[in-house]
């Protein structure tokens, strides 16, 4: 006889996970933010104890804010100058992904951001995918294998998205799979980044690019029609183009309608939401309007420092928010795996292969 799993965060974290926007630097374990401040000297940190950094994270981020959640990046940055702190948090970042049970990932950071310590871009991202080389080894060996895919942000308040592009096709072949743009929305349209992604699309290479969090629908029809994002970082504002009337039917306008017809995928994160405002609560999320929808959602992190959270506690949270079932969960593992920026044929070894047998004997 075979039994369904409960749905509880320990078997959620048993069922094979995909996670598609998680920041490097928004995942330090508090304990290795305070070693490497000690070891490198950083004097700035908020407070001296695992859990009051814990603490300062998590309360500083819910400010409701998206500029003021970003000002908490300045630590955690401040201690990811040098190789060795880049490995060592890239190689955790892939044990803990691990751990919690994600099969695949694609972690993103700004190398931009990592070079006050001399180090050149290309060594800011050797490091990096040496740290997930040796993290996902150590996770295979722990009986948790999992694959990382690295996604290099360029900053959308600077000027060197170009550069960062150009970064990101250059590592193509050894471990980058993509290009994103992050940081504060509003006044910071994407197109101020055409070229990148003019660039991008020439050389063939995958993008998805951070909107409609803290700033609306322009900002989402930007992404797609003039920068030809493939995803939507967030994009969780294309609930302002739906109307819900008082008996539950939904009308789409164009933005959604293209949106959902062409199957974008949302790269939602809704602990994240919460914190920067643009979510009451997770219950009150747009990801259950979405999901009714059949638009292409995935679960997502974004910052597990900042919001405290995994994706075991982000599919937990949305199970008692919605009631979804096993099936809702793999639906929104196998939206993520189609999704990524993996080859085609790499994408359905995983589904075939992982995704699907791990639901299965969960499924019973
Ligand atoms: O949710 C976000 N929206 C916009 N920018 C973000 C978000 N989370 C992190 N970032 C920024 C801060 C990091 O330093 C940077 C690169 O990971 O990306
Ligand atoms: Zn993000």
């Amino acid at each position: 006889m075979t039994s369904t799993a409960p749905l509880d965060p320990t078997s959620i974290r048993r069922a094979p996970k995909v996670l598609l926007h998680d920041h490097l630097d928004g995942g330090l374990r508090p304990a290795t933010v305070l070693a490497l401040a000690r070891e490198t000297g950083y004097a700035e940190l908020p407070a001296d104890t695992e859990q009051g950094l814990a603490r300062w994270f998590r309360e500083s981020a819910d400010s409701g804010s998206l500029v003021r959640y970003l000002e908490t990046f300045a630590h955690t940055v401040g201690v990811m100058q040098t190789r060795e702190a880049l490995v060592r948090v890239a190689s955790e970042c892939a044990q803990d992904l691990a751990a919690d049970g994600v099969v695949y990932a694609e972690s993103r950071f700004a190398p931009e951001q990592h070079t006050d310590g001399g180090l050149t871009l290309e060594e800011v991202v050797e490091a990096v995918l040496e740290g997930f080389a040796e993290g996902c080894a150590a996770a295979a060996s722990a009986g948790h294998p999992i694959r990382v895919g690295v996604l290099v942000t360029a900053m959308r308040h600077a000027a060197r998205s170009r550069e960062i592009a150009e970064l990101a096709v250059t590592y193509r072949d050894a471990g980058v799979v993509g290009f994103d743009i992050a940081g504060a929305e509003a006044g910071y349209p994407p197109t101020r980044h055409l070229d990148a992604f003019e660039y991008l699309r020439q050389a063939n290479a995958h993008f998805t690019i951070h909107a409609g969090e803290a700033f609306g629908l322009p900002s989402i029809h930007e992404a797609l029609q003039w920068c030809g994002a493939e995803r939507l970082g967030h994009g969780v504002r294309i609930v302002d183009d739906i109307a819900v009337a008082a008996d539950g039917t939904a009308t789409l306008g164009r933005l959604a309608a293209y949106v959902r017809d062409q199957r974008i995928p949302l790269e939602l994160c809704p602990s994240s939401n919460v914190q920067t405002g643009a979510a009451a609560s997770v219950a009150e999320h747009p990801f259950g309007l979405l999901a009714a929808l059949r638009f292409r959602v995935t679960v997502n992190t974004d910052n597990r420092l900042m919001s405290d959270c995994t994706m075991t506690s982000e599919m937990s949270a949305l199970v008692e928010a919605f009631g979804y079932g096993w099936s809702d969960l793999q639906r929104f593992t196998i939206n993520a795996m189609k999704s990524s920026f993996l080859h085609f044929d790499e994408r359905l070894a995983i589904i075939d292969d992982v995704i699907k047998p791990g639901y299965a004997v969960l499924i019973g």
